[in-house]
């Protein structure tokens, strides 16, 4: 995957109707509908959120039974100056304040607990679907994107729900008795006060529009934010390494910058609805405070009706003053569900596969209404071609046919043409119920362009049971692509991918993770202990197959010398280890499960000579129970294969044994030579490979190094090593302590080894390792 290809989700900002973008989310309609889509997760503790809010609404309302003490205090004791009648008032008084108190008490423990539960479920929700969606999915989406989705945006909504959402409520009804109470003391005064509602509640559509733009903006720039922070943290050492401290402050400074204008603008924004829902009401007040004091004066108003009609408009002031930062609060809620809901919309693996389970069988069925076809290729292709010479590239794919099924007629004689390595003696009748078989596979980043061509094309490519094979290719070549394909990291755009005989998408999560375990060339390990990391590798696994698969990574005296041993937690991202550690940890990962099928994607390339030849002896051992697909860049590693399958351009061209395509593929000659591509020069000099003697390899000598505590120098020199004949196992004892897996008394490994004769041994590992990290910071 390229950094590149990852980018956030862009959000077209100059839309006041919210994302319009990548994440194919319809745009916001209104903050009510989106607040809406909360109330699954509200719907669990609705009994204790309405008790509470019905309990505010009382609380509120009896602030607006004071003013009519007041009228009767003024009206009566205070009129007839009755000290006793002055002093029930006051206790009247005292009472209600204190029942007020008290019921917003009540409300607030009613909600606490229910809506941080609220919360959690889901911050839950979240994590649950983030883990489930497609890797495609993650390669679009900036992690800070995801992490300010899981904690700000949430945060945001818990506030939402404890606060302006109970008190949108509560304040609106105990506006409405309020106006009530108003209108009924004195009804043109109560006009006088409802003149500036209508200007209000334009004045708040304006700003609600105008400031769910601006919480949009923010709240994206946030995440933009802690993007830049997580990548500055997790490649600290590459700012560091490369002096990039000062141009990623400058990136965190412009981040910040816009964070910082966009909050301006929300508090400006905010400062002028407060303003106008202020203003307004006290113009209004001022006005009925002076109509009220001349209708007092002319005796058209007693004056405790004056007091208590002004108490009420004065008890009014704060649930119309906060209309203008609840609904800014409510804003921020409903761009923060909008932003939650964009990523629990997006579709699983499993929704993704069942839609395109769906349209197979639509397709297939509109095929068979078509007509009897004899393969069962989904494209449609027919079968009978025959077998494929071994290096033909290309141009046979064209014709390239699926296998016939078990009944077809003749589908016990017909050679499978992706199957055909020089001589393959296992073209058994029904093989294809073994193994893993590429059929017709397509694939195409969702983001490629659709002018240009797939990353992966007409791949036909069987893998028999207990089988390994290598695939090489060129960097870009979509290697690590296809591997990608076999765990479901992504589905094929075309064509089908058959483990065992059954298609991949018929296999549910739990069944691919069983019969599939992968090591990728970046080894992640977890903040767990070492044991852990390992273990992550199956369900059930015991310390037994620990040490084994410790044994296989030849990780076992790297993890014994931990602090801890096994038990030592290995960091995050396992930093704390060396990158060739990592990368046997990771190994030992894949093969803790005893997998059937076997992916790895470059798992040596970080390790020594040494211990990538011990490594190796052992693996033999694994690999020949799996059927393996096994991504190389050195002869050393193509030799693990029985077969290699050379992948150029996205395409299989060339399909059989090491020693066969160096002899007749140019193109695989010159990938393990390390040498520029120069198959097309016809005064190309002949080179060692050219002229390879498949026997002679077993004089070369064996990965028999001595001492394998000296096997972690994961950058050391470089020395030939290997023992590539896959009739001989290697190493029956994998432990570490054991001597190395060939001849122990052989000392004479090195550079100089005179004479060897494989020409695969001949080929410089280290040119061709340095052409790969060359080709990866192209890349
Ligand atoms: N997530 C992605 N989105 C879009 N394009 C991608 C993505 N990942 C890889 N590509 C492109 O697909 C092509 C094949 O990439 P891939 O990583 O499979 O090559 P590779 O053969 O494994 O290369 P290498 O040997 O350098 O690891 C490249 O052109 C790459 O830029």
């Amino acid at each position: 995957m390229t950094e590149t290809a990852r980018t956030a989700p862009q959000t077209d900002l100059t839309d006041p109707t919210g994302p319009t973008d990548l994440t194919g989310v319809p745009p916001r309609h209104s903050a009510v509908r989106s607040l809406l889509r909360l109330w699954p997760f509200l719907r669990p503790v609705r009994a204790r959120f309405f008790t509470a809010a019905f309990v505010a609404v009382v609380a509120s309302c009896i602030g607006l039974v004071i003013p009519l003490v007041l009228k009767w205090l003024v009206d009566g004791p205070v009129t007839a100056r009755d000290p006793g009648g002055v002093w029930l008032g006051g206790g009247y008084l005292l009472l209600l304040g204190i029942a007020e108190a008290v019921l917003f008490g009540i409300r607030r423990w009613l909600v606490a607990r229910p809506l941080a539960g609220v919360e959690a479920a889901m911050r839950e929700a979240l994590y649950r679907r983030v883990q489930r969606l497609p890797v495609a999915f993650h390669d679009r989406w900036a992690s800070g994107q995801l992490l300010s989705r899981a904690t700000t945006d949430l945060q945001l909504l818990r506030m939402f729900f404890t606060f302006p959402l109970t008190f949108l409520l509560v304040n609106g009804v105990t506006v409405l008795v309020g106006c009530a109470f108003l209108l009924v003391q004195h009804w043109s005064l109560g006009l006088v006060l409802l003149v500036p509602v209508l200007p209000l509640m334009v004045m708040c559509s304006v700003f609600e529009a105008k400031y769910a733009v601006a919480t949009r903006r923010a709240q994206d720039q946030l995440g933009d934010l802690t993007t830049v922070v997580e990548e500055s943290v997790l490649g600290i050492r590459i700012v560091k390494g490369f002096g990039r401290h000062r141009s990623q402050a400058r990136a965190f400074r412009k981040l910040t910058h816009e964070v910082r204008t966009t909050e301006l603008r929300k508090a400006r924004l905010l400062a002028s609805i407060w303003c106008v829902v202020t203003l307004l009401p006290e113009i209004a007040i001022a006005a009925a405070l002076v109509l009220g004091t001349v209708q007092v004066a002319d005796g058209e108003l007693s004056a405790g009706t004056l007091v208590a009609f002004l108490s009420t408009a004065l008890a009014l002031r704060w649930p119309v003053e906060s209309i203008g930062f609840l609904l800014a609060m409510s804003n921020e809620a409903a761009t923060a569900a909008d932003r939650y809901f964009e990523v629990l919309d997006e579709r699983t693996a499993e929704e993704t596969a069942e839609g395109a389970v769906a349209e197979r069988a639509a397709a297939e069925g509109a095929a068979g209404a078509a007509g009897p076809s004899r393969g069962g290729a989904p494209d449609g292709r027919t079968d009978g071609v025959g077998a494929r010479p071994v290096t033909t590239g290309g141009a046979a794919h064209g014709a390239a046919a699926a296998d016939p099924p078990d009944d077809a007629p003749g589908a016990d004689s017909t050679p499978h043409p992706y199957d055909n390595a020089g001589g393959d003696a296992d073209d058994s009748p029904g093989r294809d119920r073994g193994g893993m078989l590429f059929e017709g596979v397509e694939f195409r980043y969702p983001d490629t362009p659709p002018d240009a061509p797939p990353t992966l094309r007409s791949i036909d490519l069987h893998i028999r049971p207990g089988e390994t094979m290598a695939l090489v290719g060129a960097t870009g070549s979509g290697k690590t692509t296809l591997t990608a394909l076999v765990p479901r990291l992504y589905d094929p755009t075309a064509g089908r991918i058959v483990l065992d005989g059954r298609d991949l998408t018929t296999l549910t999560r739990d069944e691919v993770r069983t019969l599939v375990a992968v090591a990728f060339e970046e080894p992640t390990l977890f903040s767990a202990t070492a044991a852990e990391n390992v273990l992550m590798g199956g369900d059930d696994l015991q310390e037994a197959d620990l040490l084994r698969a410790l044994a296989v990574a030849q990780a076992e005296g790297f993890v014994r010398a931990l602090p801890e041993g096994a038990d030592t937690q290995v960091g995050e991202q396992g930093m704390s280890l060396s990158g060739g550690q990592r990368q046997r940890l990771a190994l030992a990962r894949a093969v803790a499960g005893r997998p059937r099928f076997l992916i790895l994607d470059d798992p040596l390339s970080a390790l020594d000579v040494h211990t990538e030849a011990l490594v190796e002896a052992a693996l033999r051992q694994v690999l020949a129970t799996t059927t393996a697909l096994v991504v190389a860049h050195r002869p050393s590693t193509v030799l693990l294969a029985d077969r290699v399958a050379l992948l150029s351009d996205g395409r299989i061209t060339a399909v059989g044994t090491h020693h066969e395509l160096l002899r007749d593929n140019p193109e695989y000659a010159t990938l393990m030579s390390g040498e520029p591509d120069r198959s097309d020069d016809p005064e190309r000099p002949a080179t060692d490979l050219d002229g390879p003697r498949p026997d002679a390899r077993s004089d070369a000598h064996s990965p028999g190094h001595g001492d394998p505590d000296h096997s972690d120098h994961d950058h050391g020199d470089h020395h030939d090593h290997g023992d590539p004949d896959r009739g001989d196992p290697g190493p029956t004892d994998i432990s570490p302590t054991a001597p190395g897996p060939a001849d122990p008394g052989r000392t004479d490994a090195g550079p100089a080894d005179a004479g060897r004769t494989d020409p695969a041994a001949r080929t410089d590992p280290d040119h061709c390792r340095t052409s790969r990290r060359e080709g990866e910071s192209v890349r």
